[in-house]
């Protein structure tokens, strides 16, 4: 039986999300409903995307029972406030990246879906492969447009780096950094050490062209590349050899670069539902719990402040 996803948000992420569902065999994926905070919008997204039923607001998603798991693709501020209505009314989610704006509240979510015993899961990216290298990281971004920035995007550097290193706590996190007139993080380097004198090295900027892939290296040089962009790569090279994962072709034009690739969480997401399980072995809970405590810490470090952290 198909896995019938109820949509949440009808803005450019969750087109790009149904266009990259409809690349998987409609036997195992359905998209059943599209809510949107507006019934006009709702209706127009359902016709565009062929879907059967479109909702007023989120309450009424939260309210259908035959919905096996929401796709939250709205805003990100409103990740947390929406994410809690629908793991409370006992629904399994798949949220787009960030699960929130701090790591109170993204402990919040998570205690909220086991207490419910609903399956909970962020948007990834599937590299596990590369997993266990012995070596050292580098994992930059170039040139973020300030949006970027904004939507925390800068995460996906350290959810490469929590994949290679198996979700291991770092023994210590350096951080420094350069804010904008306006507290936006303008430019900001990051150190971490692991155990076994492991260390891994992220980098971002609004303002310096850096380059925008990431680099496994250990004492024999660098073995692993994620061509750029790295947060959505297609081709990896692994001791010189390049390999290429294409995307299928999508059935109507997409917002974001490769967003194809979302076919995955979707994929992943459908395996473990499958299977009755409550979170993916890919993107474990447990590493987004660190991730938002990681972030929290270099956001100290820096000096960067969001209104959330008051709320
Ligand atoms: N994984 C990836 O590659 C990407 C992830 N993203 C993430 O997805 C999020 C959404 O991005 P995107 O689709 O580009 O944004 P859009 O502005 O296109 O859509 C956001 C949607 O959020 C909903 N929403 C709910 N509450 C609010 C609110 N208070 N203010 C504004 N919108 C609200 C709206 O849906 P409605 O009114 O229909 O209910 C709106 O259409 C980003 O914040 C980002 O973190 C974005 C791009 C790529
Ligand atoms: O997550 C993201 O990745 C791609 C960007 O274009 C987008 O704005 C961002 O939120």
């Amino acid at each position: 039986m198909a896995t019938r996803w109820g949509l949440c948000g009808a803005g450019k992420i969750s087109h790009d999300f149904s266009v990259a569902i409809k690349t998987l065999p409609p036997g195992d994926h359905r998209i059943a409903v599209i809510a949107s905070r507006s019934i006009d919008r709702a209706k127009d997204f359902a016709q565009k995307h062929c879907i059967p039923k479109a909702y007023g607001s989120y309450e009424e998603l939260a309210n259908n029972p035959k919905i096996d798991i929401v796709y939250l693709g709205m805003l990100h501020t409103e990740h947390w406030r929406v994410g809690m209505l629908f793991l409370k009314a006992g629904k399994n989610v798949l949220c787009e990246k960030p699960f929130a704006m701090n790591s109170r509240k993204v402990k919040d979510l998570v205690a909220t879906a086991k207490k419910n015993h609903v399956f909970l899961m962020v948007v990834s990216f599937a590299l596990r492969t590369l997993a266990n290298s012995s070596g050292n990281l580098r994992v930059s971004f170039y040139n973020l447009p300030q949006h970027w920035v904004e939507e925390l995007c800068w995460m996906y550097c350290l959810q490469f780096v929590l994949m290679v290193f198996n979700g291991e706590r770092p023994e210590s996190i350096q951080a420094t950094g350069v804010l904008l007139d306006s507290g936006v993080d303008e430019s900001v380097v990051v150190t971490m050490k692991f155990s076994r004198k492991r260390m891994a090295l992220c980098a971002f900027s609004i303002a310096a062209r850096l380059p925008n892939d990431a680099v496994i290296a250990g004492t024999k040089g660098p073995l692993k590349y994620v061509l750029g962009p790295m947060h959505c790569p297609t081709k990896l090279v692994v001791n010189d050899k390049e390999t290429e994962y294409p995307l299928p072709e999508p059935c109507l034009p997409l917002n974001f670069t490769n967003s194809a690739g979302l076919r995955y969480e979707a994929g992943e997401v459908r395996q473990r539902l499958l299977k009755g399980l409550k979170e993916s072995k890919q993107m474990p809970l447990a590493d987004s719990v660190l991730l938002s405590e990681i972030m929290a810490e270099i956001r100290k470090q820096v000096g960067v402040v969001f209104n959330q952290d008051s709320q």
